[in-house]
């Protein structure tokens, strides 16, 4: 964390909870968290795409300081594409956030780095703040090549991406054997990505797109080890997953584990 840097904590719910089940959780994080949690940091949500119009309805009819957005979005702007959702849709339903390219798609739906950069020219499109996800898996970082497949992942992401857009973008490192598995990386495993990525930024773009890009740790974070990620100088918050199922553990990681607000 880096003064001039809002951190952000964003909960991907994954394919968890119905649209009523989001009532329920964003009514108990929004009873849970103050205004003085949201001056410190962004707090999101992203949600099943189901759930998003009841998400909407709620923030927008209570005026909560919860943002939202969601997992994914289609490449394509509109057309014969079944099954997909576009940007356009996204923006529609007031998202702020879309998440590309996260593990769990490049892994089992094949997306490649492709298809991901034509999901962030997408987002961009819509005006969609994208949270690109990188990472490698558990044999890479055997290898010790973590740190350019990680980089190597952003550069493929950001091709035809001004620096307009770069300055704009959310990235979250997710080494992808702490995904779920209760294998926290170090601070220092999250740092030295991160600041890897960040340097990166600074060499396809200056050091001023570098300097206000949000980079996230994703992967087994809960509120017993945020504090400790949080306090890395190139991590800016995190992506959570199953730990943001629960309203109030995930309210205690919006505070970085701090017990009062
Ligand atoms: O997007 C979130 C990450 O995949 C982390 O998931 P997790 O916190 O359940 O390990």
């Amino acid at each position: 964390m880096t003064a001039g840097r809002k951190p952000l904590i964003a909960g991907n719910w994954k394919m968890n909870l119905n649209h009523l089940e989001a009532i329920a959780t964003v009514q108990k994080l929004a009873f849970a968290l103050n205004d003085k949690d949201f001056d410190r940091a962004d707090v999101a949500v992203l949600p099943p795409y189901t759930d998003l119009r009841s998400v909407q309805t709620l923030v927008d009819g209570d005026k909560l300081r919860i943002l939202y957005g969601a997992q994914d979005l289609s490449s394509y702007d509109g057309g014969a594409y079944t099954g997909e959702i576009s940007g356009a849709m996204l923006a529609k339903l007031g998202c702020t956030f879309v998440t590309i390219g996260h593990s769990e798609r490049r892994q089992y739906h094949r997306e490649d780095d492709e298809l991901v950069n034509g999901k962030v020219l997408a987002a961009y499109r819509h005006s969609l703040t994208p949270i690109l996800c990188v990472g490698e898996g558990l044999e890479v970082r055997r290898s010790g090549g973590h740190v350019a497949h990680s980089v190597a992942q952003l550069e493929g992401a950001l091709r035809k991406v001004t620096a307009e857009q770069a300055a704009s973008i959310v990235l979250a490192y997710e080494p992808v054997w702490a995904i779920g598995t209760g294998e926290v990386a170090t601070p220092a495993d999250a740092q030295e990505v991160c600041g890897a990525l960040r340097s990166r930024l600074a060499e396809l773009y200056d050091g001023e797109v570098a300097a206000a890009v949000r980079i996230l740790y994703g992967g087994s974070v809960k509120s017993d080890n945020i504090a400790g990620i949080m306090a890395q100088p190139d991590v800016d918050g995190a992506l959570v997953g199953g730990a943001s199922l629960d309203a109030a553990e995930f309210a205690r990681i919006c505070r970085f584990g701090e017990t009062s607000g």
